[in-house]
């Protein structure tokens, strides 16, 4: 079986809680080049604010998923590609690795299953909401990335790993032994992300990259940026 996301390279995370740049649209975000969109975010997520981005994103050709925080802000929106739902394998608290699912499932009926899927989560920056919120235990070496990232790959099937530096720009080391522990999995990173060299580095070790705070900072001329820094960077790795 094949997956949208074996094809990208680049993710632009939209904070539906977050205004884009002054000027600046929606349709401008998906002329970024940017492979697909999440839309989400920890604090301050609302119904409505989810479903104006959803309505403001759906005209385009990008991929649109919604990655909820938590299970009362899930949209029910035939525009949306699919869920990516987020799983913390270092959360200290289970209802975040299990505990919230179980919660969304047992009060939602008929959910979509075919369009679901998780995302294995290692949370690495200590300053950021989501390990706060999460009360991730964010103190793992390189060996241990890659052992989270291997464990959620062969022993509970996920398809997504996700290395999260949140916030701040993470360790390409870490995230090198995370991609080298994987073999089918898909490998996304995000953290810190701020320009060409960033997204090219970080693309050379993950199979996609996300643009989060740069999107609302700084705008679309430096999202695109980066999504040029992540297809160089897969363009190379192809070539050898
Ligand atoms: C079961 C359902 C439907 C939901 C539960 C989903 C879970 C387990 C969420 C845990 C938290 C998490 C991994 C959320 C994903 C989104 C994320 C990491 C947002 C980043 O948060 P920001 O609001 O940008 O805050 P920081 O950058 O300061 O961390
Ligand atoms: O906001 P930044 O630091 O780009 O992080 C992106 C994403 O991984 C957040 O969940
Ligand atoms: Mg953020």
């Amino acid at each position: 079986m094949s997956y949208p996301w074996e094809d990208w390279d680049h993710i632009t995370k939209i904070d539906p809680d977050k205004d884009l740049v002054d000027g600046e649209t929606f349709e401008d975000v998906c002329e970024t080049g940017t492979d697909a969109l999440e839309i989400g975010g920890t604090l301050d997520i609302t119904e409505e604010k989810m479903e104006r981005v959803i309505e403001a994103t759906s005209k385009y050709d990008v991929p649109i998923y919604q990655e909820p925080s938590n299970p009362g802000v899930v949209i029910d929106d035939d525009a949306l590609d699919g869920y990516l739902i987020p799983t913390v394998f270092n959360a200290s608290d289970s209802f975040w690795i299990t505990g919230a699912h179980k919660e969304w499932v047992r009060i939602e009926d008929g959910l979509d299953w075919d369009r679901t899927h998780t995302e294995a989560y290692i949370v690495l920056n200590p300053e950021s909401s989501v390990a706060e919120y999460t009360d991730a235990d964010t103190d793992q070496s390189a060996e241990d990335v890659a052992s989270f990232a291997r464990v959620a790959e062969k022993m509970f099937g996920q398809k997504i790993i996700y290395v999260e530096y949140s916030g701040t720009y993470g360790d390409p080391e870490k995230v090198g032994a995370a991609h080298d522990a994987l073999d089918e999995a898909t490998l996304f990173y995000g953290g810190g992300i701020h320009d060409y060299d960033t997204a090219y580095e970080m693309g050379q070790h993950a199979d996609a990259v996300v643009v989060g705070n740069l999107l609302h900072d700084e705008g679309v001329d430096a999202v695109r940026e980066t999504v040029e820094g992540a297809k160089d960077a897969t363009a190379e790795l192809v070539a050898e």
